[in-house]
């Protein structure tokens, strides 16, 4: 049967994880308790403030723990920040758009259903955490903020500013934690190191002498570091300070966002339940760890791939905990290429973390952390063809299709359409990126911006160049034009080698006129070297991952 004469696509909203919400709450109950401990003493006195932020999970939540251990109540808090609301920093898109947006929402009350149910409770406030959380701690006389450690430049900023403010908060001598002649008494921001696999106090190197190779980095910490077990806590955290009125979760229309439409595509449900509950399910019920290695690569459908980003990005996930599922998996199933490879691809995560450490604000740069000079285009029509997929590669248009739609797309996708706008298109890379963090579920700063530099030639790596050749891209990952037809079924009738090259109706449907060329359908490399669009040939020898 010939491709054309298939019937017409259904095109199903796949929901991520694909369990009920009593499965879901099932799990996650399980695995709390699993993870439960009786033994761990609490020795502390006063009031601890855990503020939750890229950390919204109860399991294996470093924060929490220090923050019970060290106190008689905790209070949760998460703070409502405006900022997170506002603009990118250089092309002035929305810092997060309306389906990252709803994710968090979920992830809010989720956490706070959860904290609940171990006797706690979540205060939702919204303000910046630098003016909030200093008049907590006066008011509850809180002897510590216990919070994750972030590494990015805004992040970072935030964290000098709630310092500030807790320093100026004094206590009476009785809330102190310190002693001894220098002892003040103000409530204390403690950091914690918590979103990657590996702990950065057991790198094997200080974060300023990272690799710049990332094979030299990985092979650095598997011979010579161990993953730090998950952390348990007891199964009631509770009582919580007495508080009148915990705050509401927020809603879209607090942000000034309209409530966005999955009609196609996956639709991921936030939080830490979901979050166990897709570790259950791709790992448990559908076995699907067993061949990750060989689908990774794949574009269409939740199951190719793991899709633990958006709950590692919110920190409703730890990678820790995927860690020791893995091993388990290996020891109660098998082990083989495929259980290895999702650690692996955890490590890229970790290496892009630790490199912002490193590399700091260079990573936003133009040049990157090489400081690499190159001429860009800021072209608003060719930008506006790529984001809103309408450039005539059924290919990229699909991905970009599949990205404002859902907030996903696959590790291939992004790949893919990231080389095509600063390779093809010559786009300054920021440009890509900027949207990309107004989209996508997952976005984290480290990972975005390290991809971006990554594949606009500028990251720390120079060996990795990586250019795309879309048509070998779409023979190899979409042989039979099903991803390109699921998001684009105006091709649906076209045979399967015309479905990624479809010719001059789609083009004239889709393609601003400044780009547009039939010709380069058929031979794009050959075009595009013609319209000196290209990096003069960089392409051929580009690293293909
Ligand atoms: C241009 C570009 C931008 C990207 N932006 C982000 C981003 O903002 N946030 C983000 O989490 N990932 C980003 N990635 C990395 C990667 O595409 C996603 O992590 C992956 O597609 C998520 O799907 P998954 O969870 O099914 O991945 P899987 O293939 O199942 O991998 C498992 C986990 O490994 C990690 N991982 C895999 N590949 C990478 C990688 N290349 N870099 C870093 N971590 C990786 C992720 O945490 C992922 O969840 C980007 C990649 C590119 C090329």
């Amino acid at each position: 049967m010939s491709s054309s004469s298939k019937s017409q696509p259904s095109a199903p909203v796949y929901k991520v994880p694909g369990l009920d919400p009593e499965e879901m709450d099932r799990v996650a109950d399980q695995t709390f308790q699993r993870y439960s401990s009786s033994s761990v003493k609490r020795n502390g006195k006063g009031v601890a403030v855990v503020w939750f932020r890229n950390d919204l999970r109860v399991l294996d939540n470093e924060a929490l723990y220090k923050a019970w251990v060290s106190s008689r109540e905790v209070l949760a808090v998460y703070c409502v920040d405006p900022r997170l609301f506002g603009s990118t920093h250089y092309f002035g898109f929305p810092k997060t758009g309306a389906l990252r947006a709803q994710f968090l929402i979920e992830c809010l009350a989720d956490l706070k259903k959860n904290l609940m149910k171990r006797g706690l409770n979540l205060l939702i406030q919204h303000g910046k955490p630098e003016e909030i959380l200093p008049s907590l701690a006066k008011v509850f006389g809180a002897h510590t903020v216990y919070a994750q450690k972030e590494t990015c430049s805004e992040e970072l900023n935030v964290e000098r500013l709630v310092r500030k403010g807790l320093q100026r908060v004094v206590l009476p001598s009785s809330s102190a934690q310190s002693s001894g002649p220098s002892s003040t008494n103000n409530p204390k921001l403690q950091l914690l190191w918590g979103t990657t696999m590996y702990h950065i106090d057991d790198l094997p190197f200080d974060t300023l002498s990272l690799p710049d190779v990332y094979t030299q980095f990985r092979k650095s910490i598997e011979a010579k570091c161990a993953v730090r077990g998950c952390i348990k806590l007891p199964a009631s955290l509770g009582p919580p300070p007495s508080i009148g009125d915990w705050g509401c979760v927020p809603s879209l229309d607090q942000f000034g966002l309209q409530s966005p439409n999955v009609s196609k595509g996956m639709k991921f449900v936030g939080g830490e339940s979901a979050a166990l509950g897709r570790v259950n399910e791709y790992f448990w019920k559908k076995d699907l760890l067993r061949i990750y290695k060989h689908t990774r690569n794949g574009m269409l459908g939740p199951d190719y791939s793991t899709k633990f980003s958006p709950w590692l990005a919110s920190g409703s996930l730890s990678p820790r905990f995927i860690d020791e599922e893995v091993k388990r998996y290996e020891k109660e199933r098998q082990a083989n290429d495929s259980t290895y490879w999702v650690l692996f691809e955890l490590i890229w995560r970790d290496y892009f973390r630790f490199l912002s450490a490193k590399y700091g604000n260079s990573l936003f740069h133009l040049g990157g952390p090489r400081n690499v000079e190159h001429r860009w285009s800021q072209d608003k029509i060719l930008f506006e063809s790529w984001r809103d997929g309408r450039t005539g590669y059924p290919l990229i248009d699909a991905n970009m299709k599949e990205l404002s739609t859902t907030g996903f797309m696959s590790n291939r996708g992004r790949q893919i359409v990231c080389s095509f706008l600063v390779r093809d298109m010559g786009i300054d890379w920021r440009m890509g990126a900027e949207w990309f963090e107004t989209c996508l579920l997952d976005y984290d700063p480290c990972s975005n911006y390290g991809n971006w530099t990554y594949g606009a030639g500028v990251g720390n790596d120079p060996r990795e160049d990586r250019y795309f050749s879309i048509p070998k891209q779409a023979r190899t990952y979409d042989p039979e034009g099903e991803y390109v037809v699921y998001w684009l079924p105006q091709l649906e009738s076209l045979t399967k080698e015309e479905r990624n090259f479809p010719g001059r109706a789609y083009m004239k449907q889709v393609v601003p006129l400044k780009f547009g060329n039939t010709s380069r359908h058929q031979n794009q490399d050959k075009a595009l070297a013609a319209r000196g669009t290209n990096f003069g040939g960089r392409q051929t020898k580009g690293q293909r991952r």
